[in-house]
């Protein structure tokens, strides 16, 4: 029997399955053999390269890392292997930086080469479509977006809103006075409402609904932008997947569009109040007046004057939070700031601190440097990316490496603040004696990130953190609540929300209002 077939008439259909199957066969050879090429030659690349010591990642999905507290499991594996730890990702490069040194040498001076931000498939492509600053990669749109923000932020700018936020602070007071037991909303209200009132130049109604859902957003995206937190981060492959088979994508679309509805409509109100006429001082005023000079989008737009509403909420309230942590562990330090408080106003003065006496509270100053040191809010920041290869130390350091700078870990070392753990802001009062002015409370710890990425916001924020956590210890002794044995509930300083930034996890606390405030007379001043 002959074996040959005759080709113009067809194969009977068995033999047709059986050659098909023989094809496939050879194309799923060929496929093996192709990565099992691309992994043997990466792996001889990487013997043949020097790379910073880390843990040996598993097979295929690389080293794991868990999605709370991610900074505590980072300082240990550097505990371990070094100040540098090189961990791989299911092939995607990470560089954990535990020291200041390799961090000002790295995102500071080479920022050139590492001022990126690795594409998040989930948080960036499809919620932010892209146009999120805070997940900008290098590029034209991020130093559009920086230099409008720069122009709303920089240090000389952030001047003119100090009436805003001190009349946010007396409304703070007269809120908490009211309704003692809501202090964690009212803080929220109070570093949202000063951001939305430069942002967008209004007030919260009432009802707090924009409130509610700009954190609503802040909730999911905090978690969202955990490198760690969606597999298709990992492994972006999986983006080829349909809808159908990524519900995670129809997510991510759905956030967005619920996001971009509420940013859009906040602009959409400033430009309507402007074409009817209203004279209006607020950022998204300027940004519609520059559209052209800016070359921004809608989109873009409506992002940028959103970032700036929530990156500033959450961890302005965040840092405020932690002062109050700080005061309920550490009373004496509380009492020594309301002495000079008292001091300086005068023990009975009927109006809270304002800008007019930063400088003669400087123990104040030192206290809230100290939170920004003790409790980092954002402990490990927001990871850069590089461009390009670099060799440092000896260490090769591959294009698409992702660098995480550990604040948490820098501001804990001992060389650097000895005794780390405790909360002392003595180490942050000027040994000659002379005063602080505004720009120390970002000087001495590194709670804004480093070079080109490092926060816009941060003159605004720490102005607002010491408004609001001066005003409170003015009008509030901060005590913890007592159990039936009348032992202090104190808060556990290492409980922390779930995400890549640090809010403390509930905790109880007594505002207790510690001079006569004729409430108003306050409310008269901070609606006028
Ligand atoms: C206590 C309050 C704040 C803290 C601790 C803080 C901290 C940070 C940190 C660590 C980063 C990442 C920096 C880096 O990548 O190296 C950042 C980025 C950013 N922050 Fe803040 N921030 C605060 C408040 C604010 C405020 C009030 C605003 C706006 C009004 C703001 C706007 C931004 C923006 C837009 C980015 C992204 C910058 C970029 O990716 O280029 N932040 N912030």
């Amino acid at each position: 029997m002959s074996s040959h077939f005759d080709f113009s008439k067809g194969f009977p259909a068995n033999e047709a399955l059986l050659v098909q199957s023989l094809k496939a066969d050879r194309l799923t050879l060929a496929i093996v053999g192709l990565v099992v090429a691309y992994y043997v030659a990466l792996y001889f690349r990487q013997k043949s390269r020097h790379y910073a010591p880390g843990p040996t990642p598993l097979p295929i999905i690389g080293n794991r890392v868990p999605t709370e507290k991610t900074w505590l499991f980072f300082h240990e594996l550097c505990k371990k292997y070094g100040p540098i730890v090189r961990l791989n990702m299911a092939g995607s490069e990470m560089l954990i930086l535990d020291e200041l040194e390799d961090v000002e040498e790295l995102l500071g001076k080479r920022s050139g080469n590492y001022s990126s931000r690795k594409q998040l498939v989930y948080a960036g492509k499809y919620r932010s479509t892209d146009k999120r600053l805070v997940l900008l990669p290098y590029g034209p749109l991020l130093k559009k977006q920086r230099a409008a923000a720069f122009q709303m932020l920089n240090s000389r700018a952030v001047g003119a809103y100090e009436g805003i936020q001190e009349r946010g602070a007396m409304k703070l007071i007269c809120d908490i006075l009211k309704q003692p037991t809501k202090a964690y909303i009212s803080i929220k209200w109070y570093t949202a409402e000063t951001l939305q009132t430069l942002v967008y130049a209004k007030r919260f109604s009432d009802d707090g609904k924009d409130l509610r859902t700009l954190l609503h957003i802040l909730e999911t995206f905090i978690q969202d932008m955990h490198p760690a937190k969606y597999p298709v981060d990992t492994f972006p492959i999986l983006d080829w997947l349909p809808d159908s088979l990524a519900k995670w994508r129809v997510e991510a679309k759905q956030k967005h569009d619920y996001e971009f509805g509420f940013y859009k409509r906040l602009l959409n109100e400033v430009r309507q109040r402007m074409e009817n006429g209203e004279n209006l001082e607020c950022f998204a005023a300027r940004l519609i007046e520059d559209e052209q000079k800016n070359g921004l989008d809608e989109v873009s737009m409506a992002y940028l004057a959103g970032s700036a509403f929530e990156a500033g909420t959450d961890n302005t309230a965040g840092t405020v939070l932690w002062a109050l942590v700080a005061m309920l562990l550490y009373p004496e330090e509380m009492k020594k700031a309301q002495a000079e408080i008292d001091r300086v106003l005068g023990p009975d003065s009927n109006m809270p601190p304002s800008f007019k006496n930063f400088e003669d509270l400087t123990y104040c100053t030192a206290l809230v440097k100290e939170v920004f040191r003790w409790s980092p809010v954002a402990p490990v920041s927001a990871p850069h990316l590089s461009l390009q290869d670099d060799v440092y130390k000896g260490y090769f350091i591959p294009a698409g490496t992702t660098v995480v700078p550990n604040i948490w870990a820098i501001h804990h070392n001992e060389k650097r603040y000895p005794d780390p753990f405790t909360f002392k802001p003595e180490r942050f009062m000027p040994k000659d004696g002379s005063k602080l002015g505004t720009e120390a409370l970002n000087e001495g710890h590194c709670g804004f990130g480093f070079g080109r990425r490092v926060c816009p916001g941060q003159y605004l924020a720490s102005k607002s953190v010491w408004m609001g956590v001066v005003s409170l210890l003015w009008a509030f002794d901060i005590l913890p609540p007592t159990d039936v044995n009348g032992k202090p509930i104190l808060p556990d300083p290492t409980a922390v929300r779930k995400g890549l930034t640090a809010e403390p996890d509930t905790f109880d606390v007594v505002l207790k209002p510690r001079r006569a405030i004729d409430v108003d007379v306050l409310t008269q001043a901070w609606s006028n």
